[in-house]
Parts: structure tokens; C-alpha cells; sequence
């Protein structure tokens, strides 16, 4: 129960727009993986999934499933089920007669569909909840009925537009476990839309930044954080060290000095900005080296911000200032002298784009 699914050059313009909502989007989803749309609000993330739906035709470009082009296929003859934000199911059935809904209305006889059903409710962790009514379930239970009622359609493709993010971050950790859990039995093909970075390092094998409608990078969660095309894509990511500086003979030079590039990577000469994941850096109080593979920076604690059981700390290094973070019972205080531990993997360099070079993230 699992299909590819290409984009090709996939653009839409909606009528009187004056910039695309999708502009040239291509991309591979392979059979049995799950993607992740991320992107900030209008970037066109539930127009992508509309789009793959049939639910909107693309003004241009072309959505292939297992290579063929589904253009003109009505949404409900393209083997794909969609599950929305809010779960849509009919208060005046109950629970097991929503899943075993489309099943019924396709013709299959009422007792096959109601068993076949039941197997979905069990797979969602509902086992014994078929006879209720949908009145009397809970946000969470409401949205494993509709992951059930998409399940039981034997999708190709599970389209899931934010399908969690009216849970409270329990539940909604609770649903992610569950989805690994229905990848593992059922490996079916999800595309699903999410504007929260760590819902799609969580669920998702492969992730697709949009912004304004582009695609800015098409990659494994680890090598959007680290390996960003672009400053955007870092600033998007949550990037917060970011130093001007400029790449000679593979390495770049900033207010920090001289850090290369990472082992087995090489940077090409000329002006670049120098990305740092502040999760990555190490804060040592010690006159301690740097050890094998890192770049040690001489720096004083300029601020603190608590954050629950994490600090954040600023480095002021010259005139360069860094980011990191430490548990917050690590005794740093402002005016400290400290030292930064940078690994080299930690760090990219991206163009510098004029535009946007000079200002820092908020
Ligand atoms: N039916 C429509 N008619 C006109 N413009 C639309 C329509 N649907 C979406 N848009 C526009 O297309 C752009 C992309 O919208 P889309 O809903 O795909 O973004 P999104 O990334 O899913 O946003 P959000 O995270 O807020 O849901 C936005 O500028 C939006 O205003």
C-alpha cells in the first residue's frame, strides 16, 4: 500500500494572485517514506497537498504516482486518503460506522466493511471505542478515528495536512509514536504538512522547506540543520550563529578566526556567511584545548536566559557574538570568561546575500 509520488514542476496561481502560491516545486517522494512539507504560514504547504489531492488543479506541471500522471483523476480515484487538521467525521454515526463509511458506500456488504474496520480501530489503539458515538470522544481519540477512516481506505499515498497541532504537545507526541507504529506495519507513502521543525525531525525521512511558494531545500532532517543551502533555510530552521567572513584556501575566516571546513567537505574561496548550530556548542570554563576536531574560541558570557531546565547563553568573542545552550544548573554568569567548543560538522557556509547578510535573527 505504497506508491512514488513526483512533483514536477508543480506551479498554482490562484486567480487575481499576484505571486504564484507555488512557483516550479519539484520533488521525489519514495515508496514507503514519509516527507514532511514544512514552511512558515502561506508559504504553500496545504496548496502542495491540495494540489496532490486533486483537491486543486495546479496551473501548471505535473503529479505522477508511480510514474503516472494523474492529472484529471478525480480525487477519489487516485488511491490517496487525506486527513485534515480537524477531524471531519459524522457526529451521527458511530465510531466503527466511520471507518467502515466509504468502504459501505463503495458496496462492500455492511458485516465485511464493519470487520475490516474494527482491524483499523485496533492498528489506531481503539479497540472497543467502535460502538460509541463520536460525541463521546476525546481531540486525540477523535483524530485516531480519522487516521483509521483514511488507513482502512488503503491509501497509496496518506496525505496528512497538520493533522496534530490542535493537541496539546502530549497527545500529540503520543501520535507520533503511533504513526511509526502504522509506517511499520503498513509502510504506506505519507506527505504531510506541518509548520513545527521538531514534528517533522520527528516523523518524517526526508523534509521539504518551502517559502513563498519555492522550494528551498529538499533533505534529510540532519542536513537541513546543518548542511543549509541558504542562510534562509538556516534562519528558517532556527539557525542563530551566523558570522560574515570570508573562505580562502578552504577555510573561513570571521571575528572568531580560522575555522575549516568540516572533514571530508570542502568550501569554495570567497565572501561567506559561516553557520553555527548553537545546540552544538560546547561552553568550558576550563583553560582547556579545544579536542580533536573542534575550534576553541576565547569568549565572555554576555547574557543568560533561564529556559526551564536549559539556559541560554550569549558569547560575546570579540566582536562576534555566539549562541549556546547549557543545562541551568551550570553556574555561567555574565561578565565570565569562558571558552566556545565549536565542532567543525557543526558548521556551514552558506552565500552571503546582501540583502539579508547583515541583519541577525530575531
Ligand atoms: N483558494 C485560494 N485563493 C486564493 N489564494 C489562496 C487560496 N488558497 C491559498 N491561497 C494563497 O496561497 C498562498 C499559500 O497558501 P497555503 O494555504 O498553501 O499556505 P500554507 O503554507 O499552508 O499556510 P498555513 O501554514 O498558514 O496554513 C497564500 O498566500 C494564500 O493566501
Amino acid at each position: 500500500m505504497s506508491a512514488t509520488l513526483t512533483l514536477d514542476a508543480l506551479t498554482k496561481v490562484f486567480d487575481g494572485a499576484r505571486s504564484p502560491a507555488l512557483d516550479g516545486v519539484a520533488l521525489g517522494v519514495d515508496a514507503g517514506e514519509c516527507l514532511a512539507i514544512l514552511g512558515p504560514s502561506g508559504s504553500g504547504k496545504s496548496t502542495v497537498l491540495r494540489a496532490i489531492a486533486g483537491l486543486d488543479a495546479p496551473t501548471s506541471g505535473r503529479i505522477l504516482v508511480d510514474g503516472t500522471d494523474v492529472a484529471g483523476v478525480a480525487p477519489e480515484r487516485r488511491g490517496m486518503a487525506m486527513v485534515f487538521q480537524r477531524p471531519l467525521l459524522f457526529p451521527h454515526l458511530s465510531v466503527l460506522d466511520n471507518v467502515a463509511f466509504a468502504a459501505t458506500v463503495a458496496g462492500q456488504p455492511r458485516r465485511e466493511a464493519r470487520a475490516d474496520a474494527r482491524q483499523f480501530l485496533e492498528l489506531v489503539q481503539l479497540e472497543g471505542f467502535g460502538d460509541r458515538p463520536i460525541t463521546a470522544l476525546s481531540g486525540g481519540q477523535e483524530q485516531r478515528v480519522a487516521l483509521a477512516r483514511a488507513l482502512a481506505a488503503r491509501p497509496r499515498v496518506l496525505l496528512l495536512d497538520e493533522p496534530f497541532s490542535a493537541l496539546d504537545p502530549e497527545l500529540r507526541g503520543d501520535m507520533h509514536t503511533l504513526l511509526g507504529q502504522i509506517r511499520q506495519q503498513l509502510s504506506p507513502t505519507i506527505v504531510m504538512v506541518t509548520h513545527d521543525r521538531d514534528e517533522a525531525a520527528v516523523v518524517a525521512d526526508r523534509v521539504a522547506l518551502l517559502s513563498a511558494g519555492h522550494l528551498l531545500q529538499h533533505d534529510t532532517v540532519e542536513r537541513l540543520y546543518t548542511r543549509p543551502a541558504s542562510l534562509e533555510v538556516s534562519r528558517l530552521m532556527g539557525g542563530r550563529i551566523e558570522l560574515v567572513g570570508e573562505v580562502r584556501d578552504g577555510t573561513h575566516h570571521s571575528a572568531i578566526g580560522a575555522v575549516p571546513a568540516p572533514e571530508g567537505e570542502t568550501w569554495a574561496d570567497g565572501r561567506g556567511m559561516l553557520v553555527v548550530r548553537h545546540e552544538a556548542v560546547h561552553v568550558s570554563t576550563l583553560p582547556a584545548e579545544a579536542p580533536p576536531g573542534m575550534v576553541g574560541v576565547d569568549a565572555v558570557v554576555a547574557d543568560r536566559r533561564p529556559r526551564g531546565p536549559r539556559a541560554e547563553i550569549t558569547l560575546a568573542c570579540g566582536d562576534a557574538l555566539l549562541e549556546a545552550e547549557v543545562p541551568a544548573s551550570r553556574p555561567l554568569v555574565v561578565g565570565q570568561r569562558a571558552s566556545a567548543h565549536i565542532p567543525r560538522s557543526a558548521c556551514s557556509v552558506v552565500a552571503l546575500d546582501d540583502r539579508q547578510g547583515i541583519r541577525r535573527p530575531a
